[in-house]
Formats: structure tokens, sequence, C-alpha cells
């Protein structure tokens, strides 16, 4: 499991070396680790990129504070294995004076933005704009330099975060560095995880930081072989209902496709059984003969979790269905039209007393909170659930996208499938079939649900990845259905993990 840390703890865990550095005499010393690991990570890619690294052409970005110090520092290292080195200053009244001396010391040249630069594109850039202390888009002239380099499609390195995310929202500002390499030091920061598309490959220098415990607002990322061991798999004595029930409201008329999706995905999910109420069974039935259908919510048997939403519709029908499916008590998942029913509705929520698992996309997100705080997406997030929680209802909230974040009011998840493929219509559909019969299993928890959900969408992402990669070389777009056939094969890699 990877562990991502706010400014605030990253600063105070840094405090004691930084300190220990200065009182050594050598204030500059923990930079300098920080810098070769950059140079180290810099110089591997210009072997990936161009074969090598000796006359290779490094241009370093250079802002006013110690991100920038960082690569002046590493700078003066990749001179020493033989590249050219160029700094472009974009503050040269605030530049860091040491590493500025060791740089020009070692041979590199320097020059202030927008004046007489090497012209020639250089093999890889290094950005050292701004790190920690970064707000905000990127300045001119950063934006403008960055935008023309990343035009002509040279690589970028980050120096512990690219410029333009936010180190602890991870929002990522329209002018910023979308950097193929992050080198990070001693421990992840938030916007690794929450920002990870932009941060590319993330790689983490051990400066000598003490290890870094969890605290309300660490972001978490769960280890896929974490979650292929957590995978129910059914023991001697298990049968068909001690796996779980669940039992899925989904389809109409207007959708069938969501009724055959979400009750096909939580069949592939767990070896438990499936009840399914809709007007869809014949459909449903029609794939998966094995679903056993109720004429309504009243009539269905016992099941140990609900899913509700997807394609249920909206009108007073489908809200009496929440409310009565709610006034179970079993851990529910509501989703696609359900939530749209929440958003109308609030107060149908008053009827959950078991957990409730919401599972919005970002529009969905923007009905339910009124479309508050776009920027911030994972603090959004945590306050939307924290006021569920505050109104006495036990709620969790997966919220999809590239990036999937799950909150229970106390742990932020993040899951990145590392492609996009997986945004396609009936996707979720799949996604809250998978969460519902984890819930049911009651995989691994005393009742919460995060668990379950962060499980879910990480088979979902690595059934996107087998689909998408199904006919090899660089993958092909896929539909709902080509990632719900995929689910075996992704949960058979997750367990093999
Ligand atoms: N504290 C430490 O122990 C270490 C820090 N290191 C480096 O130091 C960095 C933090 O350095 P600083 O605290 O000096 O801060 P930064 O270098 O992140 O930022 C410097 C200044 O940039 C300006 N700024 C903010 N947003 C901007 C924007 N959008 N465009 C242009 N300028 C902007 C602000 O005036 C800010 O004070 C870390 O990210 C890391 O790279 C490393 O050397 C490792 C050790």
């Amino acid at each position: 499991m990877l562990r991502a840390h706010p400014v605030e703890a990253i600063r105070a865990a840094e405090r004691p070396l930084i300190e220990a550095a200065a009182a050594a005499g050598d204030p500059d010393a923990v930079m300098r680790r920080a810098a070769s690991g950059v140079a180290h990570h810099t110089a591997a890619l210009l072997r990936r990129r161009t074969g090598g690294v000796y006359g290779r052409s490094v241009m370093l970005l250079v802002g006013s504070g110690d991100n920038g110090g960082d690569a002046l520092y590493s700078g003066a290292v990749l001179r020493g294995r033989g590249c050219r080195v160029e700094a472009v200053l974009l503050d040269p009244e605030r530049v860091h004076g040491r590493a500025l001396q060791a740089l020009r010391g070692a041979g590199g040249r320097v020059a202030a933005a927008g004046t007489g630069t090497d012209s020639s594109t250089p093999d890889v850039v290094i950005d050292g704009v701004v790190g920690l202390a970064g707000s905000g888009p990127l300045r001119e002239p950063a934006a403008a330099t960055v935008a023309a380099l990343a035009g002509a499609g040279v690589p970028f390195v980050a120096v512990d975060l690219p410029s333009g995310v936010d180190a602890d929202t991870g929002t990522v500002h329209e002018a910023h560095v979308r950097a193929d390499v992050t080198v990070t030091f001693g421990a992840l920061r938030r916007a690794h995880l929450l920002a990870s598309p932009t941060c590319g490959r993330v790689e983490v220098v051990d400066i000598g930081l003490a290890d870094m415990g969890s605290e309300p607002l660490t972001v978490l990322r769960p280890d896929p072989a974490e979650v292929g061991r957590a995978w129910p798999v059914p023991g001697p004595d298990d049968d068909k209902y001690t796996q779980g029930v669940v039992a899925v409201r989904a389809g109409s008329a207007r959708f069938p496709g969501a009724a055959v999706l979400c009750a096909s995905a939580a069949v592939a999910a767990t070896s438990g059984m499936v009840r399914y109420v809709g007007s869809g069974s014949t459909d449903v039935l029609a794939g998966r003969p094995e679903v056993v259908c109720h004429p309504s919510v009243a009539e269905a048997g016992t099941a140990q979790a609900w899913v509700v939403g997807p394609g249920a519709g909206t009108g007073t029908e489908a809200v009496a269905d929440i409310d009565a499916i709610l006034a179970r008590g079993r851990p529910t998942v509501l989703d696609a039209d359900a939530l749209t029913c929440v958003a109308g509705h609030p107060v149908v929520l008053r009827s959950a007393s078991a957990p409730v698992l919401l599972t919005p996309h970002a529009g969905e997100f923007d009905r339910l909170t009124g479309g508050r705080d776009r920027t911030d997406r994972s603090g959004a997030l945590r306050r939307y659930v924290a006021d569920l929680r505050d109104r006495g209802i036990p709620a969790t909230v997966l919220l999809k996208g590239r990036v999937t974040l799950v909150d229970d009011g106390e742990t932020t998840w993040s899951i990145d499938p590392g492609s996009s493929w997986a945004a396609t219509a009936g996707s979720g559909d799949v996604l809250s079939g998978v969460a519902g019969a984890l819930l049911a299993n009651g995989l691994g928890c005393g009742g919460e649900v995060a668990w379950p959900a962060v499980a879910a969408a990480v088979a979902h992402g690595e059934a996107a990845r087998v689909a998408a990669g199904r006919t090899g070389g660089a993958g092909a777009p896929i539909g709902a259905g080509d990632l719900l056939r995929a689910l075996p094969s992704a949960i058979s890699a997750l367990r093999g993990a």
C-alpha cells in the first residue's frame, strides 16, 4: 500500500534532517542528496530515450525557491556525467545562490528566461519551477516556455512535483507541467496519488527521512496483490448463501442494458447468489440464467447487500424503491439514477441504518453537492462524506474518474488503473455490480464498506486493462461488455499478483 502525505507532515519530517545538516555546517547536504536522485533518474530517462547520457542536452527550468536549488545541483551532477546543461532562471534575483555557483563551477551554462537561451531543443527538461510551496498555475515566462517545449515533444522530469499541480489538493491548473517522471524525496506527497496521470512515473529518493505513519489527510493507494489476497474464495464449507447474496434493482424499458451489465458483473465477482428486481429479467436471464428474478423489492428474498440505481429511473416509484431497500437495513450501493433521486430527495437517505456506498461520477457528484468546489476534488469529497455522517448517515462515497477516490470520512483511497479505457458507457453499471457482490460477501469488513469499494475499483481497472490489451500491442477501445467479460481474467490476475 502506498501512502501520500500533506505538505505540513512532509515539512515536519524533513525539519530534523535540515537542522542536522545546518548544525554540521553543510546546509545544502539534504538538497544535494535530493539532487543526486534527480540526476540519477534523469540519466535513466536519457538512456531509455536516447540510448546514452554523455553529450545529451539538459535544460533546467529554475524557480526562486529550493525546488530550483535541487534542479541546479542536479544539473551540476549531470554536467559531471558529460551532459550539456543550460539553466533558465525564471527569477534571477531570487535564485538559490550556492546551487547556482555549483552549476557554474561544473561548467553549466546559465541564462535568464527570455534572453539568449540555447536555441536547440534539449533532450530533457528538469522542472524546478516550484515544488512544495507552489500555488496556482505556472506563471509567465514559465508557462510559455513549458508549452513550447511540451509541444516539441521534449520529456520532463519534475523535481518533487510537476509545477502547476497543487501538492495537497492535487489540483492540476490549466498551465502546468505534465511530467514523464517525477522525482520526490523520502515520501509521497498527496498530489502524487491524487493527480497521478500528470506526475508520470513517480520515483522516491531516500534522503534519510524517517518512516511516516498515517494521519487523517494521508491518501492511500491499495496494492493490487493485497486486493487479490482479500478476494472472496469459497471454502470447503461454503454454499451459495454463506458467500453472500446480493440483490440488484436496475434497468428499465429505456435502459435494459444497465440491468444486464450490473447483475452479470455481480455474478462474475463472487460465487454466491444474485437476485434481480426490475423490468429487465428476460434480458438478464438470457445472459445469466443463474440470476434469481423477483417482481418487486417487497417480494425479493433475503440479501446481504443491495445495489440500486443503474438505469432504474428517477420517478416516484424509483424513490419509493430506494426507500424500501434502505429500510431493509443491509449495506447498499446507490448508483446512477439512485444518485439523481438522492440529489432531488436527500431525505430518502434517512432510511439508511446500514452502511451506504454512493458511487457518483463527476456530474452526479456535482448534482449531489450543488456543484461546489470543482478544483479540490478530494477536499470536496471529504466534506460531503463528513456532512452525510454528521447527519447520521453511515455513508462512504466512491467518486469515479480516471483517478477514482473512495472516502469514508476517515481515509481517502486513490485508485488509478493507469489508463482511461474504462471511461465508456455502462462501465459504472459493471462497477456497482462488483461492489455490491463484495459488500454482500462482507469482504474483510466489520460492517464498513470502504475496502469492498476499493477492491471493486481495483478489479474494474484491471478488467479495463485486460480488455483493452486483449489484442496485444498498444491496446484498443473497449465497451462495458468487454470490461464485463474481462472480469474473471482480471480477478484471476489480481489473485496471482
Ligand atoms: N525542505 C527540505 O528539506 C527539502 C526541500 N527540497 C526542495 O525544496 C522544495 C521546497 O522549496 P521552497 O520551500 O523554497 O519552495 P518552492 O521552491 O516550491 O517555491 C518557491 C517560491 O515559488 C513561488 N511560487 C509559488 N507558486 C508559484 C507559481 N505558481 N509560479 C511561480 N512561482 C511561484 C513562491 O514565492 C514560493 O515561495 C521542495 O519541493 C523540494 O524540491 C529538497 O531539496 C529536499 C529537501
